[in-house]
């Protein structure tokens, strides 16, 4: 702490020192889009008014530390005001950042130059010491292996068993039962954004280790291993949004402060996986000399020591505090502002009841049964929800890639080796020149097209079952890069949006969420490495009159 304060204070000195002799850039010249999103020319004149004022040596300093509490929507405004989408934001002594929301630009990083755009060293080394070396956190071939043997869990028959025994058990068994113990009394307030967590950390601990930390109890206990998680993902974020990494990486060396504390705590994920792992190879072993294959079930731990080329025992913890990592905040933010939403949007609730209460009647969603895979898939108008909130309040709201060498983005712009090229699916969500001028909105109508719609043409993101009215038209995944897109796509898109339909379904059929905050007053947004709200969502339960859930 004090040589945090120390830092800072010599920092600000040198800065004003600087200021005082050499003035400020007034004004900033960045260059515009070839095609995508507004501008049609090379260099324009931006709106000096929003980007950031650049000094010698500090950069923009005083506007990022201005801004650090809403960094995210600050930025986006600044994209919004840019001609090109894309703008450099100067950063200390001279580094220069690109931020982007030019879906030319996007489709370039991830797609065309995908090998000059890899996870850049100051991602890597800020998440090092909690990934290590796990399928986030690593470029080349140690990705792609990872890559290549955890993608089988992604397969049909995984996705399906997922869908139907660790998502309807957790639903059934504990979310609704805390949900229905709430609807009874009127003056319960949950705070859902953390039972979303606890739900999904669930699932997911299932699908990577096999193990059930039963984190969503009515108690809502705390959990060592999701504690000690949760910690780990706050201080390593911190780490990676700081302005002066100088001062985290003075005191790791120190071991004082949030260091020591994030030391503990990966520790603790550690130590616990450690135990899982041996636990999960003394399973594996007993099942090969008694040939039991009910014994091992299969999850992302198993298929990895079960490949038999993993022998390293601290990279196999690696990759799954890997796993646990991608798929735990993602879906819960993706659910927690999606409830919000809906709350607002009366029209969407009742379609979406529509929907839950005709695969009732078509004889599916009874909870029990193989229908409830080909039922949730089927669910296209909540897909399209989904798919819109996501627009508005991306789970991952930033991500940033960095140039291995010199290169040119399509509008003409020169990238320096090393620059962090970042782009933003937050921003690119709220460009009306990408979704019109109704872009604030919420309007799944905008992913869905009606049999017979004169603009036919959707590519398949849903199936439209029969007799239904919808169906879904996906968007160029460089558009919307919610998922990323290219060769590094999420690898859990697919089980994400089965596991939010499903719950939706569950959910929404038999309560209504309603939110418990003042009139008028609106969740605030914050981000770590996903999407949040500030202190929570605190919300009502109330029942349904018409249980709408098939249940
Ligand atoms: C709404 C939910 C989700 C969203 C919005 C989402 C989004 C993303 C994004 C943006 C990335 C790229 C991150 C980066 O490289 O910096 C990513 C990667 C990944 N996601 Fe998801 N994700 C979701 C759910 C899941 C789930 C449930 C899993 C299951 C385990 C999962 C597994 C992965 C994996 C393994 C990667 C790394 C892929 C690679 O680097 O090759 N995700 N996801």
């Amino acid at each position: 702490m004090l040589a945090e304060l120390l830092a800072s204070f010599l920092f600000l000195i040198s800065s004003m020192i600087f200021i005082l002799f050499t003035g400020g850039n007034k004004k900033r010249s960045i260059t515009g889009g070839k095609q995508g999103v507004p501008a049609a020319n090379n260099t324009v004149s931006a709106d000096p008014g929003l980007l950031p004022r650049s000094y010698p040596v500090i950069g923009s300093y005083f506007a990022i530390y201005a801004n650090r509490d809403r960094r995210v929507q600050w930025l986006a405004d600044v994209i919004r005001s840019s001609p090109s989408a894309t703008f450099i934001l100067h950063r200390f002594l001279g580094q220069r950042q690109v931020f982007t929301a030019n879906p030319a630009i996007v489709h370039h990083i991830l797609k065309t130059h995908f090998h000059n755009y890899p996870k850049g060293e100051l991602l890597r080394e800020s998440l090092h010491d909690f990934l290590g070396d796990g399928i986030f956190n690593v470029n080349g071939d140690t990705w792609k292996v990872q890559r290549q043997v955890s993608s089988h869990e992604f397969n049909r028959r995984s996705l399906r068993r997922f869908v139907e025994t660790v998502v309807e058990t957790e639903l059934s068994d504990r979310l609704v039962p805390i949900l229905a113990a709430a609807a009874e009394d009127k003056a319960t307030v949950l705070d859902m954004q953390d039972i979303l967590q606890r739900f999904t950390f669930d699932n997911i601990c299932k699908i990577a280790f096999g193990y059930d930390p039963a984190y969503l109890l009515p108690s809502l206990p705390p959990g060592e291993f999701a504690d000690a998680f949760e910690e780990a993902v706050l201080i390593s974020s911190g780490r990676l949004n700081s302005i002066l990494p100088v001062v985290w990486k003075l005191k790791r060396v120190l071991g004082v402060g949030s260091e020591r504390r994030l030391r503990l705590a990966v520790s603790r994920v550690r130590d616990f996986a450690r135990d899982l792992i041996r636990e999960k190879k003394r399973l594996i072993a007993e099942q090969s000399t008694t040939n039991e294959e009910a014994a091992v079930e299969v999850d992302i731990l198993s298929r990895f020591l079960m490949s038999g080329d993993y022998s390293d025992e601290n990279f196999v913890i690696d990759i799954v505090i890997s796993f646990i990592h991608a798929g735990r905040d993602t879906t819960s933010a993706a659910l927690t502002w999606f409830f919000w939403l809906v709350s607002q949007n009366p029209d969407v609730e009742r379609e979406i009841l529509e929907e839950v209460h005709q695969l009732k009647s078509s004889g599916g969603g009874d909870g029990s049964g193989t229908a409830v895979f080909d039922e949730t898939r089927d669910m296209v108008y909540t897909h399209a929800a989904l798919c819109e909130s996501m627009r508005l309040y991306p789970p991952v709201p930033v991500d940033t890639k960095e140039a291995i060498v010199d290169d040119f983005l399509p509008d003409g712009m020169l990238v320096k080796k090393g620059t962090r090229v970042v782009y933003h699916p937050y921003a690119m969500g709220r460009l009306p020149e990408l979704w019109g001028s109704d872009w604030a909105e919420f309007k799944p109508d905008r992913w869905l097209e009606r049999p017979g719609d004169a603009s036919s043409g959707g590519n398949g993101g849903g199936r439209g079952a029969p007799g239904r009215k919808w169906s879904f038209v996906g968007r160029d995944q460089y558009l919307y890069p919610v998922f990323q897109a290219g060769p590094r796509v999420c690898l859990g898109k697919e089980m994400a949006f089965l596991q939010m339909k499903r719950m939706v379904a569950g959910v929404l059929g038999r309560f209504r969420v309603v939110p418990a905050l003042d009139k008028g007053r609106e969740p605030e947004y914050f981000a770590d490495l996903t999407s949040k709200m500030k202190g929570g969502f605190p919300v009502r339960i109330e029942p349904r009159t018409i249980d709408y859930s098939g249940n």
